[in-house]
């Protein structure tokens, strides 16, 4: 078993006891349910913006615990005054010590799309995005069907949430592509087995239709390889560790931008 089925496995109870918990017309009560999002793409591709999607993220499986003595409201704020175009903020607890409130802080302390990360296997997950505030879901293709995709990726729609759909091999991407996506994103790092390679997202760049926004994920830490990336067609780049590890998330961000 993997660490991926491990997630899952545990992501499916969570999430039949949630839906005990809270039912879908109360999530439709919350402040943030008939809000307005805003466009993931307007702001990764806003000049006066840096295209990196920020993260929020305490521990991982692979690296353990990363930082758990900063504010989400202070550490997103920081990242949005450095340039960031968007936030990432974890939502698993059990496998990265994320909250459900984590993102509502980040959304209320913020005027840039917000992303929910988590591991998305069951509509209930999305409408709750939607009631927690954020603007973008993330589907990640290799725990889910191609029909998965397609139906989650229109309900998304349907709720104005944009779509960033995960995929880390050139199978995945080709049975996943569908019109309601709205961002590709190419993971540097292998979920089964936390193998990192930035030549990933060389390696799918070209099989990434044009219509679609191009996210490099993962393993980022320097501004050189941002530039490559850049070059051969990405349009964001999803950091997390690099910044997170700092005692200053925010004030490591406002130094490496000075290199873009
Ligand atoms: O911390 P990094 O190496 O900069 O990576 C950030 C982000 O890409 C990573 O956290 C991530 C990518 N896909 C995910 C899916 C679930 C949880 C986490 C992730």
């Amino acid at each position: 078993m993997t660490i991926l089925d491990k997630i899952v496995a545990h992501k499916k109870r969570e999430v039949a006891r949630d839906k005990c918990e809270t039912t879908y017309v109360e999530l439709e009560e919350s402040e943030f349910f008939h809000r307005e999002t805003y466009s993931f793409r307007d702001f990764l591709l806003a000049p006066e913006r840096t295209g990196i999607i920020a993260e929020f993220k305490r521990k991982s499986p692979s690296k353990g615990i990363i930082n758990d003595e900063v504010l989400v409201k202070e550490v997103t704020k920081d990242y949005a005054d450095a340039g960031a175009s968007a936030l990432s903020v974890l939502t698993d607890r059990n496998f990265f010590g994320g909250r459900k409130l984590d993102l509502k802080r980040a959304r209320k302390a913020n005027t840039i799309p917000v992303l929910r990360k988590d591991f998305m296997i069951d509509e209930y997950q999305i409408v709750e995005a939607k009631a927690l505030g954020a603007d973008i879901i993330l589907l990640i293709a290799a725990i889910l069907t191609p029909e998965e995709i397609k139906n989650f990726a229109a309900l998304a729609k349907s709720l104005n949430l944009n779509v960033l759909l995960e995929v880390h091999n050139l199978e995945e991407l080709e049975r996943s592509i569908d019109n309601n996506l709205d961002a590709i994103g190419v993971n540097n790092r292998n979920l089964a087995d936390f193998t990192v390679s930035v030549q990933n997202s060389y390696d799918l760049v070209n099989h990434i239709p044009n219509e679609f926004l191009k996210i490099s994920e993962s393993a980022i830490s320097d501004t050189e390889t941002i530039k490559g990336l850049k070059q051969v067609g990405f349009n964001g780049f999803l950091i997390g560790e690099n910044f997170m590890k700092q005692a200053d998330p925010g004030a490591a961000m406002r130094e490496f931008v000075k290199g873009l």
